[in-house]
């Protein structure tokens, strides 16, 4: 008797689950207001595949694909569209309203205060006060010394292993040096203290563990099935964390021993306790400027290995890009010490070649996520209703055929004043640094460092793919919110001048 009431009991339910299911998926692909856009049926019924796409690490190229057979509006999720129209940009980030969704707000389990990745409106304006003037144009020129000392010492070791070598050249994996000094130089710019990457040639095991990209997408794909993740929750070991409690704890550590040094260096923290000081009512709490810090530091790092990881790759087989890039540093510079930020920024072809790695290969290739207001709001001409998640993909935006003509060629020369007209891009779409509240806060310590790093290699080194191995086929990489960087392998020899 008790077996049947059981046995009912579960059928119903089932029963129940799955009506439930299906007149949602059917609610989803004919009366939802995203029912007219084009996208695949299955991701437009179901929250599901979307997700499972983004944690086989491939969304990125998919979305592009979608794009590519319907056109500039795609419908990605039953609540979300993705565009690549390049008006969007303004529509939807110029505009204070459009904020990151629910979703995507929520911190790691153990970090106490909110980052400018996911604080509210408020916060997160109080954060860019606080912590913008640090990564200003002037604050960069008072870094630029901090900065070149990683780089002098980057350029040092890679030195050292050609000219130690018997053969004169060395092969060397450039993500991994990159990440070492991008590491080192925005670590001591957000705590006064590096990682000493370049000097162990490894990485510390706080790099280790907060470059796990995959598991804070899973973090976020869970947010979607409530019941699951405190399932999760529940089930998940202590050890499991234990990572996260060492980034943590060396967090808390480095930002209190920076506060107990009281040191008017130009790093992240004099500029922070100067605005607590001048505006006690904005004031940033210890806590706060210890999850603002992780998120500077890993924003500052993994994007600028990226771009130049990238380039470098393009530039390998692209011989006669590399040499008229080599022909600009060289002829431009009689010594090495005259290779500064603010020499580089003349440099147009050195800017172009970085910009044409930005465009193809952009540090954050993912759709960057925002919700309508309330009220709604018009986006690439279509009224959508508040809480429709939008966003525009870098990848597939910069690589439209309806943006950029030949749009999947290396080709630098496009971004140069005397080519613009023949190429007749559509400049506009390309905003590698997003737009906007949440728009890039480093942007001008990014191209510093994209332009002194990559200048002083091609200054020092001449470059090749080593010999019998196969070079990096970047776009065959996976992609986690950022690059799933693997080895790019550079012969280096010194330069032949
Ligand atoms: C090539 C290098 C870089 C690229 C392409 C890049 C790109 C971006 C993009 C697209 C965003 C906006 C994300 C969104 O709207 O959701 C962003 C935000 C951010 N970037 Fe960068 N970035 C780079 C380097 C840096 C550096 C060196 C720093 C160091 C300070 C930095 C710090 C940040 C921070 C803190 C945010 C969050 C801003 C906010 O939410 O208010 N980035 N970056």
């Amino acid at each position: 008797m008790l077996d049947l009431t059981l046995t009912n009991g579960l059928v119903a339910f089932l029963l129940g689950t799955t009506t439930c299911i299906l007149s949602t998926a059917f609610y989803n692909l004919y009366f939802h207001p995203l029912s007219k856009f084009p996208g695949p049926k299955l991701w437009a019924a179901f929250q599901f595949p979307y997700l499972q796409a983004m944690l086989g690490g491939r969304v990125p190229f998919q979305i592009k694909a979608l794009h590519d057979i319907h056109g500039p509006i795609v419908r990605t999720s039953p609540n979300e569209l993705s565009i690549i129209d390049p008006g969007a940009w303004k529509e939807i980030y110029a505009n204070k309203r459009f904020i990151r969704p629910p979703q995507y707000l929520e911190r790691p389990p153990g970090v106490e205060a909110h980052s400018l990745i996911s604080a509210g409106v408020a916060d997160h304006a109080r954060f860019r006060k606080a912590i913008a003037p640090a990564f200003s144009e002037k604050a960069v020129k008072l870094q630029e010394p901090i900065v070149t000392q990683y780089i002098d010492l980057l350029i040092k070791k890679l030195r050292e292993k050609v000219e130690e070598s018997q053969s004169k050249s060395a092969v060397v994996d450039v993500v991994h040096w990159i990440n070492f000094a991008t590491f080192d130089i925005i670590s001591d710019l957000g705590w006064g203290k590096s990682f000493h990457c370049l000097e162990k040639q490894d990485y510390d095991p706080w790099m280790t563990v907060i470059l796990q990209f995959k598991a804070l997408l899973i973090g976020f794909s869970l947010n979607y099935y409530p019941i699951l993740k405190t399932l999760v929750g529940y089930i998940t070991p202590a050890s499991a964390l234990a990572g996260l409690k060492l980034v943590l704890d060396t967090s808390k550590r480095n930002v209190k021993t920076r506060l107990a040094r009281k040191s008017d260096r130009p790093d992240m923290m004099s500029y922070i306790l100067a605005h607590n000081e001048f505006s006690p009512s904005t004031r940033m709490s210890e806590e706060e400027m210890i999850a603002n810090s992780m998120a500077v530091i890993v924003a500052g790092s993994e994007t600028l290995t990226a771009a130049l990881a990238g380039t470098i790759n393009a530039l390998l087989t692209h011989a006669k890009e590399r040499k008229t890039l080599v022909k600009e540093i060289r002829s431009c510079f009689k010594d090495e010490d005259e290779i500064s930020v603010q020499s580089t920024k003349s440099l147009l072809y050195l800017t172009a070649v970085l910009q044409e790695g930005l465009r193809l290969f952009p540090p954050l290739p993912d759709n960057m996520h925002r919700a309508v207001p309330s009220g709604g709001a018009t986006i690439a001409g279509h009224h959508l209703p508040e809480g429709i998640v939008v966003g525009i993909p870098c990848y597939s935006t910069f690589r439209s055929r309806t943006n950029f003509s030949r749009p999947n060629e290396f080709l630098p020369e496009r971004w140069l004043p005397e080519h613009q007209a023949e190429y007749n891009d559509r400049r506009e779409a390309f905003n590698p640094f997003g737009l906007g509240a949440h728009g890039c806060l480093g942007q001008q310590l990014a191209w510093a460092e994209l332009r002194v790093i990559l200048a002083r290699s091609v200054w020092n080194f001449d470059m090749r793919v080593p010999e019998g191995k196969k070079q990096l086929v970047w776009t065959e990489q996976k992609i986690f919110w950022a690059w799933d960087k693997e080895a790019v392998d550079v012969e280096l020899s010194l330069a032949a001048r």
